[in-house]
């Protein structure tokens, strides 16, 4: 068994997203297509015998126990360690460390792509052997875009985002930028002002596409409370159609040139963070494991 995986954690596009409902616990009813794209974060999980989870890089700003990496291997350490009608039996530990490169609470998923990466990395280094479904139901506790990350696809999703159905999109190249403001995820779903009630469409009818059905019903409210989200939005959409994803802060514009992607995202890097991705119809963690 090789002791050691260095495995990608990509960032996630939300290309559309309408929020249909609210739920009694006050979570929200989404539509949505996630669409993973090829940047991401770098983890290395290596194998431990003294039973300890243990991150060696720590993330700017987030106390380790906080970790999702760390929650997700804690997770995953419990479970395993008591699973139904199996006598209770010592776990493995593993040192983590992660390379950083995605920006954090910018709709990109980043942390549910390291919970995620963590759950698959170490069901394999441990040897575990649980299936997709289980650990899509365990990411499911840490937040509610861990699932699409372990089935790694493009994928049409309902319910909070756990109800997914795999798709095929097209795999434009596009420019991401962060206008360099973090957006609470909470506070925009807490938003009085934020537009729930969108009609309930089928998955033919989104995959379809459209300007009216490839929105983002967060964008309204995020621009209104951000007004620098506002701003770089409005300077994006001079060169191609643009929307946020999740709950933002970040932006997307959507080109099918790479010529052309490159060149915008030159001008726009003068003014804020920016990436040229391209999108992806199967994660490249799902590569990595062979899966
Ligand atoms: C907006 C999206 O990025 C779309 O992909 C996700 O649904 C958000 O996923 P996430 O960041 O993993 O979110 P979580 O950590 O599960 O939730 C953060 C907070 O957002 C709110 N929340 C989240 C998801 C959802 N469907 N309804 C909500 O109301 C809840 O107040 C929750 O406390
Ligand atoms: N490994 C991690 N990487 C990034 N954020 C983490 C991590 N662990 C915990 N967090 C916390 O989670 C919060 C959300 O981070 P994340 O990068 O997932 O946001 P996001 O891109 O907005 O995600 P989403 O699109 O799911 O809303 C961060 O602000 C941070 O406090």
């Amino acid at each position: 068994m090789s002791a050691s995986f260095t495995l990608p954690a990509p960032a996630k596009l939300n290309r559309m997203l309408h929020i249909v409902g609210r739920r009694d616990d006050g979570y929200h009813e989404l539509q949505t297509l996630f669409q993973i794209v090829d940047i991401s974060d770098q983890l290395t999980l290596t194998l431990r015998d003294d039973g300890d989870i243990t991150l060696a890089t720590p993330v700017n700003g987030v106390a380790h126990d906080d970790n999702l990496m760390v929650r997700a291997a804690r997770l995953l350490q419990r479970s395993a360690g008591t699973a139904q009608g199996a006598i209770p039996r010592a776990m493995p530990g593993a040192t983590l460390t992660i390379e950083k490169k995605l920006p954090m609470g910018g709709g990109l998923g980043g942390g549910s792509s390291n919970a995620a990466t963590v759950l698959l990395g170490l069901n394999k280094l441990w040897q575990l052997g649980l299936s997709a479904t289980a650990l899509a139901k365990l990411g499911l506790q840490l937040g509610a875009d861990v699932p699409v990350f372990i089935y790694g696809h493009s994928a049409w999703a309902e319910g909070i985002g756990e109800k997914l159905t795999s798709v095929t999109l097209d795999t434009p190249w596009f420019v991401i930028i962060h206008p360099k403001v973090s957006v609470s995820t909470p506070l925009i779903f807490q938003d009085p002002e934020l537009t729930r009630d969108s009609r309930p469409i089928t998955m033919a009818r989104a995959l379809q596409g459209g300007a009216s059905e490839w929105r983002n019903d967060c964008e309204a409210i995020v621009k209104k409370r951000y007004p620098l989200v506002a701003e770089a939005l409005d300077w994006l959409a001079q060169y191609a159609p643009v929307r946020l994803t999740g709950t933002g802060a970040c932006l997307f514009a959507t080109f099918e040139s790479e010529q052309t992607a490159r060149t915008v995202a030159e001008l726009a890097g003068q003014r804020w963070p920016t990436w040229v991705a391209r999108g992806l119809n199967t994660s490249p963690l799902q590569d990595a494991l062979g899966c």
